[in-house]
């Protein structure tokens, strides 16, 4: 975590295009721990202005909420958070385009959205840092996979660096592989809180009440987790170490090797990867059209 005294965002002016459930979570990873100003963030989006001024009283955030001071956030902005969903993308990037000057910093949330294609919208090579966070930025436990495009300057690099790892840890990968981040941790929360969902309905199937088995399912899981930070043990030796010869658990993986449980994960990752990548054409294909 970043000192708040010496944080590289201190006096820069960010502005949040886009003001959803994302945004949030790493805007207020951003003003919580005091690394960035709220006076200097500014949020907007395409017509919700009860949200912004939501944003504003929890965070003391800058709401935009007419098209004059939308314009006014956008220009002043030092770094632009792209913040919209895929299929927005293409069309907010367009309005962008007019209004930005050479030197401010993009930095895209958005799930299969290439450099190529923002500079395919905005006409130019404008400085784009590519990131896949995850919801659990929120809490501070996030994970983001982050690219650069070849214009991103060192102190560019370590602002983008600042504002992800204030909301958990960074990972900088070359962009092809940002679609493999999507799959493991991008959309990954969501994989175990259906593992999650899976274990407490067969709690109470076998007769424990729905908050027993809640309460023991998150603990599992947390613990878990936990243990893999704690002990540097690989996740397969902690599994062994459960896994007593013929005992309880071994009958349990092998009725999830039964269903195929690994392959089904596997799949389900590489469709995940795939997904970002189809999304991301779809973006492309709109940007040809203009
Ligand atoms: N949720 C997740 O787990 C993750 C999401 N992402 C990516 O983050 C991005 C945002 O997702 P999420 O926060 O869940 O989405 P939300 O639907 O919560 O928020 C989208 C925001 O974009 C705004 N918006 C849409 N069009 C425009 C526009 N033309 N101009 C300005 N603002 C616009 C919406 O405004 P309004 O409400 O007024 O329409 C809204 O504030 C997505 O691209 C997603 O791929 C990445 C990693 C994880
Ligand atoms: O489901 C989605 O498309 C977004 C991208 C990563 C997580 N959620």
């Amino acid at each position: 975590m970043t000192n708040p005294t010496h944080s590289p965002l201190r006096g820069v002016r960010l502005c949040f295009y886009g003001a959803g459930s994302m945004a949030e979570a790493i805007l207020r990873g951003l003003v919580e721990p005091k690394l960035a100003e709220p006076g200097s963030i500014s949020v907007l989006n395409r017509q919700n202005a009860d949200r912004l001024r939501e944003l504003s009283s929890r965070y003391g955030v800058v709401p935009a909420d007419t098209d004059d001071k939308k314009n006014a956030a956008l220009t002043a902005a030092d770094v632009i958070v792209l913040g919209m969903k895929p299929k927005d993308a293409a069309a907010a990037i367009k309005a962008l385009k007019p209004l930005l000057r050479p030197e401010q910093l993009i930095v895209s949330l958005v799930a299969g959205l290439s450099i190529s294609t923002v500079h395919q919208l905005l006409g130019r090579e404008q400085p784009v840092v590519r990131t896949m966070p995850n919801t659990s930025s929120t809490i501070g436990l996030g994970a983001t996979g982050i690219s650069f495009s070849s214009s991103v300057t060192a102190e560019n690099r370590e602002l983008a660096l600042a504002m992800f790892g204030s909301v958990g840890m960074t990972a900088v990968v070359e962009e092809p592989l940002i679609e493999a981040v999507n799959g493991v941790s991008g959309s990954g929360p969501a994989y175990v809180y259906y593992l999650m969902e899976a274990m407490i309905d067969a709690g109470v199937k076998l007769g424990l009440t729905p908050e027993a088995a809640k309460t023991l399912t998150v603990q599992t899981v947390r613990g878990a987790a936990e243990m893999v930070l704690a002990t540097g043990e690989s996740p397969e030796e902690l599994r062994r170490k459960v896994t007593s010869p013929n005992g309880t658990t071994e009958a349990a993986i092998r009725t999830l090797e039964r269903f195929d449980f690994r392959e089904g994960m596997n799949q389900a990752i590489v469709r995940c990867a795939e997904r970002a990548r189809e999304m991301g054409e779809a973006i492309r294909d709109e940007a040809a059209k203009s």
